[in-house]
């Protein structure tokens, strides 16, 4: 079910890096609110919840479960698992990767009791493969380097459908979702108080299986510079009130003759999301190839820079979009005229606009403003930022590992706006540090998506959205929220022209959802009992 569905309505959801976590843990602790050991037990029970709701077949009896715990508080957490299964009746085995000497007090403690129900037992070079349950309590977020065959050897031979994972699955980073040397698969992880980038981005997805937050009970926020989108965060449904001026003009450059047909899917993805209007600058020689092609958009002739600037003396057009099916070349002569209106227009960014680029990319970002949004695929972005890109695709000798959200946040702070960096794991991140996560994973998988002209929709989803007012950040992370939400609502087969076309029933869900929440909140207005 996709989100806007279940009429929660949240925008977003805060994703902790493992340093924040510890920090707001660190703060309770601090405060005397509560104490490592009580946080210990609540991360423990909170895991026991979830195996119980996962594997009911607990509550039968006969339930074999194999433990295997690691030498930080990540093994803390699972000795209390062992203990709290135990007492529910389980045959439970522990394994114990090092020496219970030298373990974390809080850890300390908690094998101390369960040496008083069971052996900790020395780690085993394999297991049989034959228990109901495998816990995975090796490491979490403490994982400082890659792991070596021997830890992941004993669940080498188990079922992903047999594990469940303390915090995250041994060897994944829980900052970025890349894998430190192996990574344990599991069929469910269960996270504590926030879920972490690295649940989402990267590998994360494919080893997590499904993710479980649980509360334990702390109150504190991090510094929210990581959210994962969960609804539009600028508005997209129409008030009211409204003139086709009052929601803004946007401007799509077409390529020439018989390359015209990506400008035109970006033209009409600006249109569904509710630009007032939207025209396509088309050389002459392509004007009548495009009014064969397009209803509802209006036509401009743009043959070349002289004929742009013209065109831009139109002070409504308050919105561009460059580089689907554009060409470099062309690319090269109308960006410059595009940017130079400053912050006044928006101006997104895509494709050719940005391949054009690629051998002089700080003579563009010389150029570029916070209104701009920049929209790369990972080779488009590994050309205009060849650096980061290049730490990325190194292998992390430690951990926390380099993210994408490390890397596109470099990049939207040397390019001075916003970047949307593609992929089933959308990263859109804001020269500030900002950043978002638009996650194509878990119930919104939508492999379908993957499809020529796809990105030519979403750049226009970004420039209508911009058109009506939005901010780029908040523009980039709706549109791409969006984009995964039409892919959802048409289902496979999709072609990149259905999802425009999917996009009226997705704001109808969200539209319906809205008017139950006011429903909702009057229903409990005029809930008073009567006197
Ligand atoms: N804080 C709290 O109150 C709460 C915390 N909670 C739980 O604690 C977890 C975090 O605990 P943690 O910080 O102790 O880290 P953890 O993941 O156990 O690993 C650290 C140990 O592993 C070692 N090590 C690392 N990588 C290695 C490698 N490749 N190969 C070999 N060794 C390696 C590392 O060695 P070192 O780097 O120090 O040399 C160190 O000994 C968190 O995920 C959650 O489950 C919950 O109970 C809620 C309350
Ligand atoms: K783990």
């Amino acid at each position: 079910m996709s989100e806007i569905e279940s009429g929660a309505m949240k925008k977003a959801t805060e994703l902790l890096t493992a340093a924040e976590m510890r920090a707001i843990e660190t703060a309770a602790m601090d405060s005397g609110a509560v104490s490592g050991i009580e946080l210990m037990e609540r991360a423990g029970a909170a895991v026991v919840a979830a195996v119980e709701e996962g594997w009911p077949q607990l509550a039968r009896g006969a339930f074999r479960v194999v433990v295997l715990c690691g030498p930080g508080n990540n093994g803390g957490d699972g000795f209390v698992i062992a203990r709290l299964l135990r007492e529910r009746g389980c045959e439970v085995e522990l394994y114990l990767l090092g020496e219970a000497v030298g373990l974390p007090r809080d850890a300390q403690a908690n094998c101390d009791r369960w040496r008083e129900m069971g052996a900790v037992q020395p780690w085993p070079a394999k297991l049989d493969g034959q228990a109901d349950l495998y816990v995975d309590a090796v490491f979490g977020a403490g994982l400082s380097r890659p792991v070596g065959e021997r830890v992941v050897a004993p669940l080498a031979g188990v079922p992903p459908e047999r594990i469940v994972a303390v915090d995250a699955p041994t060897g994944l980073c829980m900052d970025s979702g890349r894998v430190l040397g192996s990574a344990v698969s599991a069929a469910v992880t269960v996270t504590f108080h926030a879920p972490r980038p690295g649940h989402y981005l990267a590998d994360g997805p494919a080893h997590c299986g499904r993710v479980i937050c649980s509360s334990i009970g702390l109150r504190g926020e991090g510094p929210r510079r990581a959210v994962r989108v969960d609804a539009p965060l600028v508005p997209v449904l129409k008030s009211a009130d409204g003139h086709k001026y009052s929601h803004g003009h946007a401007l799509v450059l077409s390529g020439g003759s018989g390359r015209t047909g990506a400008a035109r899917l970006t033209a009409r993805g600006a249109l569904r999301i509710g630009a007032g209007l939207v025209t396509l600058g088309v050389p002459g020689a392509a004007q009548l190839e495009v009014a064969a092609q397009s209803t509802g958009v209006m036509l401009t002739r743009v043959d070349g820079p002289e004929a742009f600037s013209k065109v831009l003396e139109d002070e409504r057009i308050n919105a561009l979009c460059l580089g689907p099916g554009l060409g470099r070349d062309r690319a090269r002569s109308l960006v410059p005229v595009a940017l130079e209106a400053g912050t006044r227009r928006a101006v997104v960014l895509d494709a050719d606009a940005l391949s054009a680029f690629a051998d002089a990319p700080d003579a563009l970002f010389a150029r570029l403003h916070p209104g701009c949004v920049l929209t790369p695929h990972g080779g488009e972005f590994a050309r205009l930022f060849p650096d980061p890109a290049k730490q990325l695709a190194e292998e992390p000798a430690r951990g926390p590992a380099l993210s994408r959200l490390d890397v596109a946040r470099a990049a939207a702070e040397r390019a001075g706006c916003t970047v949307l960096l593609k992929g089933p794991d959308t990263v859109i991140a804001r020269p500030d540090g900002m950043c978002a996560v638009n996650a194509a994973r878990y119930a919104r998988s939508v492999p379908w998506l993957a499809t020529a002209g796809a990105g030519d929709v979403l750049a226009g989803f970004i420039a209508g959205l911009m058109a009506r007012g939005a901010d780029a950040f908040g523009a980039a992370a709706t549109a791409a929220w969006l984009h995964v939400e039409c892919a959802l609502q048409f289902g496979p087969g999709l072609i990149a022209e259905d999802l425009p076309e999917s996009l009226p029933a997705v704001l109808r869900q969200l539209d319906q959802a809205a008017g139950r929440i006011r429903a909702g909140s009057a229903a409990e207005e005029s809930s008073t009992p009567l006197q």
